[in-house]
């Protein structure tokens, strides 16, 4: 694949099958949007990319003109309003009511709300309610609040983007929810007008997706420092009557902490991997994927933080063990020798070998290569897996250096 290919949005190709959403709206095609800051730019782009004709009203049309795709035309906003039947109205609140002299151009047209609030509230109406307020005539649709402008421009690339959308007209909230789909976003269809509220507070609830990686990295935890109590405490106090347990605080904490880092880190790169088999399996990337892996390529990013804030810890951790120097030079003088001889390292650098070939081998069977589908999904996934096997030799070069046990040297 060329380079070129990778560059496209992976939905680009929707070209062809966006004629039958075209003849769906009943714009013909033409989308138009109100405002130009970096939302209606965003969105712009993204709506020509997919195949619509896009018409934008701005109250300095000459300024921001330049600001847009070629194949968008910039106009003032009397003038763009009857050119179309559906709007983005992609400005902040605070502005809808200079629109008010659009009132009758407006009637009967779908408006769509994009806005976002700025504190979480659920005393007061929602921005989609006080413009349907303002426009009674208008039909008021609220949706991809939850969609940053950059994703807008560069494409839903990995895993689901939802847009949650409302509105009174059951048949608007269908055009709209079309429109989304055709964009490469998954339309969520949330009823009346009266649900926008939970919409617009959506994007502003506190880290919603970190709730599940910080219970298992908590849970990874607690069972790796029971094992490492177990075998580093209690077992040579039971054993030998050895008193360990000054490494409570420190050291057990401190081998627990790579141990989370590594099997997190696993766990950011498994489902990319699941979901590539996934998709070879059923040969497509338009089916979904079922929830629990939904869920999980959804938490990857908030994992590999965790796994990182865990390898980080762990790093601060041993730099700050008392260290005796002198002993710690003949320490790893010795550790140099050994790892000289250690067969570990070529295992190690054996398998995961083996992994990343097999990986390359599944992406290039020559079914794969011959249908674009899967095949872009399946190159991200195996970027990301290279980059994780790298991680990954890291750490496990940094394992088996550290698993020289201090005691057999004297005087440790
Ligand atoms: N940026 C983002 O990532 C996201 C933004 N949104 C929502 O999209 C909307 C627009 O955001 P964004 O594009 O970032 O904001 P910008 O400030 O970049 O753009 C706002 C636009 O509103 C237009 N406008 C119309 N009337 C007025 C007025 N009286 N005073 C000032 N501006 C006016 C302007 O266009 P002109 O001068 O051409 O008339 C201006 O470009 C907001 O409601 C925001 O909550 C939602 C999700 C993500
Ligand atoms: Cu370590």
């Amino acid at each position: 694949m060329s380079g070129g290919d990778m560059a496209k949005p992976l939905l680009g190709h929707r070209h062809v099958e966006s004629d039958t959403n075209l003849a769906l709206l009943p714009s013909g095609g033409t989308i138009g949007i109100l405002g130009s800051g970096d939302f209606a730019r965003c969105l712009a782009t993204r709506l020509v990319c997919s195949g619509f004709k896009v018409v934008v009203g701005s109250r300095n049309p000459k300024r921001n003109a330049g600001l847009f795709p070629a194949a968008a035309k910039v106009t003032c906003q009397a003038e763009a309003v009857k050119k179309t039947d559906i709007f983005f109205v992609a400005m902040f609140r605070e502005h809808y009511s200079t629109l008010c002299d659009l009132t009758d151009a407006l009637a009967g047209k779908i408006l769509v709300d994009v806005s976002n609030k700025v504190e979480m509230s659920h005393q007061q109406e929602s921005n989609a309610g006080y413009l349907a307020s303002l426009f009674p005539a208008s039909t008021v649709v609220k949706g991809f609040n939850v969609i940053s402008a950059w994703t807008l421009q560069s494409g839903p690339r990995d895993g689901n983007k939802q847009v949650l959308i409302c509105s009174d007209n059951q048949e608007a909230r269908r055009i709209v929810a079309e429109l989304a789909r055709a964009m490469g976003f998954t339309p969520v269809d949330m009823g009346s007008l009266s649900s926008a509220c939970e919409i617009e507070n959506v994007p502003l609830r506190l880290l919603p997706a970190w709730k599940i990686p910080i219970f298992l990295a908590l849970g990874l935890f607690f069972c790796f420092y029971t094992y490492n109590f177990v075998r580093q405490v209690l077992h040579p106090y039971i054993r030998e009557k050895k008193n360990k347990f000054y490494k409570i605080p420190i050291e057990v904490v401190n081998t627990t902490l790579p141990c989370v880092a590594y099997v997190m880190l696993s766990l950011v790169y498994l489902p990319g991997v699941l979901a590539a088999s996934f998709q070879l399996y059923y040969g497509t990337k338009y089916r979904r994927f079922p929830d629990w892996l939904d869920q999980w390529l959804q938490h990857r990013k908030q994992i590999g933080l965790l796994s990182f804030f865990c390898a980080a810890l762990h790093a601060m951790y041993s730099l700050c063990l008392p260290m005796r120097r002198s002993h710690r030079y003949l320490l790893l003088n010795e550790a140099v020798k050994q790892v000289q001889h250690s067969s570990f390292i070529y295992v190690s650098f054996g398998i995961m070998s083996l992994g990343l070939l097999s990986l390359l081998a599944i992406t290039s069977l020559p079914s794969i290569s011959n249908s674009l589908n899967w095949r872009e999904f399946s190159f991200i996934q195996v970027r990301l897996a290279i980059n994780g096997e790298y991680s990954g030799l890291a750490l496990s070069l940094h394992a088996q250096t550290s698993f020289i046990d201090p005691p057999q040297f004297p005087g440790w």
